[in-house]
């Protein structure tokens, strides 16, 4: 479809345009709009130069208001409806290159005085009733920056500044045909052109009603302006079809909405709100219940895109749905509109599939000029938006597009960005690959020379040397622990809970159990929640700030117990540094996953993970185990996967899962079970301390877990935050507080438990919190959640039968006698 397709009118008996002041009503049919737009393009058009210029029309709402706007398009120049306010009208004229005006003589001695010095020429119009005239302007203007376009309108501010958009047909034309299909316009439908025409939203409808040859309902503002007059108005007039923001129907009221829009006899067949906030469940809820047939859509857009980028139908689900949602939450914003791209990008612009970010939307045909914005920009705009758990995969390209995004309060245009075609094409594989790539780099620039120092050290002949000083102990801790009884002090953790292995098994379980529980909740809880005043307020983003944050408490605490207590460093320093990064990696990877996979997959990698860190502990522990470990490991990993997969509520929430998913859960995997299994040895070979280890390890943490931050620049915006709610900064402490001393019991069940029996608490720990759930608040279980439990039990009980018999015969084996040496 083209502009010239849309003003190709049919001339017929049909209502084109009913005209509703309150008092009296005027129509006209397509017929006589034709025949007065014939007479009066050709006079518009010997009177105004042949080249390009933007026309300005500063008229009071009229039958001929839309007919105004059709003989304009006919002269191939832009158009402008402007208001009467005179502190704006001389800005605007320039901003846009105003060369005529199109005044109603009514108008013109309120504004002849503010444009007497711009005025050349005042032509008046003999044409649609005598009622206009041309006033032609003496402005600098520039017409080439306005050649091209269709349409001009200025943005109200809300979005930013106020600007100027100049909309070419290539941006609207799209909307419209999406709206025709979507919308099932008919030529029995009645319109109600819902707003003033500087917004570009009635422009659209009355570009849909010559489509679609339908009639459309002009009034005046002082009507719509009136709750009962503007009710009674769209029921006398039958409206099948209102477009409008949720505000109109608000000042319309309740009242007069049950009684003249949303009751058994009305006519109405669509409703279309878009421009704000969606209104309540319930009062949808209302609407449908007192006209079955009507279709509800939330239509979602900005001026930049002039008008609309996303469209949501609400559905009967929606309306019958239990699930309780936040006032504004309940529809999304939908699937972007035809040629339309809609991205959500986190704090670092990296697009997501799920979690926290900012709209952007933009389009490689829908471009609007912008002269604002300095160079010719995709038209698109930057906004924030909500929901941490609900925001839907929505990145465009070779990936799926589903939609689904939320519209709610929090998506005031607040935060103005444009961003350029280019940003589009990055896929969200190469953006994983290369923020890996450059904390590699940055881990690198840490790593290299330490390793180079090292080897520098070793092949020197250092530790023969016998030296004193704080620099000489330092080197030797770091490259070669120390080795004298002096420093060796005897493991702390053996003693703290006396010699009893089932009561010290019950300690791991429950502390690791409760802090790591609780760490969950809390971190759950500050990345959902907002902070700061309303409207103004946001979500903090940057899950790798409170990593960050997690490895700097627990270095404190830890620092403070060995200094006071006496530290051991036997153990070469830099031994530590392995599986620091590989926890740092695992990480990473485990926050990065969560973007790429969907529920089940993520489940599956977590559950299943004691196989890999029994295999890894073949290599690094060189330990064998039984073949009932083996089995223990895979009825754990069954138990768990069908009773998380059962019990989670929001699984229709997750993203697909792509190979990008694939490589990085599996390398959470491989770096999880490098971790413990790691450390473990640690234990064994230098009989460090658990909290020895938990310093050790955080030194490095500390440092390695700085570096995707400081290079992101997330470290800075962190800072800042703090800065800004102190709230935030006190529950930061919480969750690091909680994750340190869920530090405390991992290593102690590490050191005295080895990486299996930790990664099976660690496993199952979910499970269990869920059970004490169920049992507190009666929460019922389904059939596979209970097959789940006691997969995972029976496993539990076979590890312990296991191993108890595995023990039984152990002692049973005499000793060989030993050897008696005769004197
Ligand atoms: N062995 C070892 N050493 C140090 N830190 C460790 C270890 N195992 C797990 N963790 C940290 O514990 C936090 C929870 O880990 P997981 O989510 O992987 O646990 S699990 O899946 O339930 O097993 C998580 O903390 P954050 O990295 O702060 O999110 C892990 O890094």
């Amino acid at each position: 479809m083209q502009l010239k397709n849309i003003l190709n009118l049919k001339p017929s008996d049909h209502i084109a345009v009913i005209f509703d002041d309150g008092n009296q009503c005027d129509t006209m049919s397509y017929k006589q709009f034709l025949f007065e737009a014939q007479q009066a393009k050709v006079e518009l058009k010997s009177k105004i130069s042949s080249e390009p210029s933007v026309i300005g029309i500063l008229c009071p709402q009229s039958v001929y208001t839309p007919l105004l706007v059709y003989i304009c398009l006919h002269t191939e120049n832009p158009f402008l409806t402007l208001s009467l306010d005179s502190n704006s009208l001389i800005s605007t004229l320039k901003n846009c290159n105003v060369q005529y005006i199109i005044v109603h003589k009514n108008i013109l001695p309120q504004i002849s005085g503010v444009l007497k010095i711009f005025v050349e020429k005042n032509v008046p119009i003999s044409s649609l009733g005598g009622l206009y005239t041309i006033l032609a302007l003496k402005l600098d203007i520039n017409n080439d920056i306005s050649n091209g376009f269709t349409y001009i309108v200025q943005s109200s501010g809300t979005t930013g500044t106020p600007k100027t958009i100049f909309v070419p047909e290539k941006c609207f034309v799209p909307n419209l045909i999406d709206f025709l299909n979507l919308f099932n316009m008919q030529e029995s439908d009645i319109i109600f052109v819902s707003s003033a025409l500087t917004f570009d939203a009635s422009i659209i409808q009355i570009f849909l009603g010559w489509c679609s040859f339908s009639t459309l309902l002009v009034v005046t503002d002082n009507l719509r302006s009136h709750p009962e007059k503007i009710s009674k108005c769209l029921e006398k007039h039958r409206v099948t079809f209102l477009q409008c923001t949720p505000s109109f129907l608000g000042l319309i009221g309740d009242h007069f909405q049950e009684k003249h829009l949303f009751h058994n006899g009305s006519k109405l067949k669509t409703l279309v709100l878009g421009g704000e906030s969606f209104p309540s469940k319930e009062k949808c809820v209302k609407w449908i219940k007192a006209l079955p047939q009507l279709r509800i859509f939330n239509l979602y857009g900005t001026s930049e895109v002039s008008a609309w980028a996303s469209i949501y139908e609400v559905t009967n689900d929606q309306f019958n749905t239990e699930r309780q949602t936040l006032d504004s939450d309940w529809v999304p914003i939908g699937k972007p509109l035809s040629k339309t791209i809609i991205e959500v990008n986190d704090f670092y612009g990296k697009a997501l599939k799920h979690g926290l970010g900012k709209i952007w939307i933009g389009s490689e045909e829908r471009v609007c000029r912008i002269p604002e914005l300095k160079e010719p920009t995709l038209s698109s705009c930057i906004m924030r938006a909500t929901a941490f758990t609900k925001m839907f995969w929505c990145f465009f390209l070779f990936l799926s597009f589903v939609s689904a995004m939320d519209h709610s309060d929090d998506s005031i245009k607040d935060d103005h960005k444009h961003h350029l075609p280019h940003r589009l094409h990055v896929v969200q594989q190469e953006v994983w690959f290369q923020s890996f790539g450059w904390n590699i780099l940055g881990y690198a620039l840490i790593i290299l020379p330490c390793v180079f120092f090292i080897k520098m050290v070793q092949s020197s002949n250092f530790y023969e040397r016998d030296g004193e000083g704080f620099i000489y102990g330092m080197i030797k801790c770091f490259v070669f622990g120390f080795n004298g009884d002096d420093m060796h002090r005897k493991t702390l953790h053996v003693k703290c809970f006396g010699d009893n292995p089932t009561l010290k098994l019950l300690i791991c379980v429950l502390g690791l159990q409760g802090s790591y529980l609780t760490w969950g909740v809390l971190q759950e809880e500050v990345m959902t929640q907002k902070y700061g005043e309303p409207p103004n307020d946001v979500r903090f983003q940057n899950s790798e700030f409170l990593v960050f944050m997690n490895r700097v408490l627990a270095l404190v605490i830890s620092a403070v117990y060995i200094f006071a207590t006496g530290p051991n460093w036997k153990a070469p320093f830099y031994k530590f540094l392995y599986s620091s990064l590989s926890n740092i990696c695992s990480s990473w990877c485990q926050y990065e996953a969560l973007k790429f996979v969907s529920f089940p997959t993520q489940v599956l990698g977590k559950t299943c993970k004691l196989i890999p860190v029994m295999i890894m502990g073949k290599f690094i522990l060189k330990k064998t185990y039984h073949y009932y470990e083996y089995v223990v490991a895979v009825m754990i990993s069954i138990g768990m996967t069908l009773f998380l997969l059962s019990a989670a509520s929001d699984k229709h929430y997750s993203a697909e899962t792509t190979i990008s998913g694939l490589i990085i859960i599996t390398g959470y995997i491989v770096f999880d079970s490098f971790t413990s299994n790691w450390q473990s040895q640690l234990f064994i070979e230098y009989g460090v301390s658990s909290m020895q280890m938990m310093f050790n390890l955080n030194v490095f943490s500390a440092i390695l877990s700085a570096v995707p931050l400081l290079i992101s620049g997330g470290m800075a915006y962190s800072i800042s935050f703090i800065n800004q709610y102190s709230s935030f900064g006190i529950h930061v402490l919480i969750i690091s507080f909680s994750s340190a001393v869920g530090q405390l019991f991992l290593f102690y069940t590490i050191a005295e438990f080895g990486p299996v029996v930790f990664t099976i608490i660690m496993v199952t720990r979910q499970m269990f919190s869920i059970l004490l759930s169920c049992f507190l608040y009666g929460h019922q279980l389904t059939t596979q959640a209970v097959v789940g439990v006691i997969f995972v039990f029976l496993a539990l009980f076979l590890q312990i039968y296991a191993a108890h018999r595995v023990k039984q015969k152990k002692n049973a084996i005499p000793e060989k006698p030993k050897e008696v040496i005769l004197a």
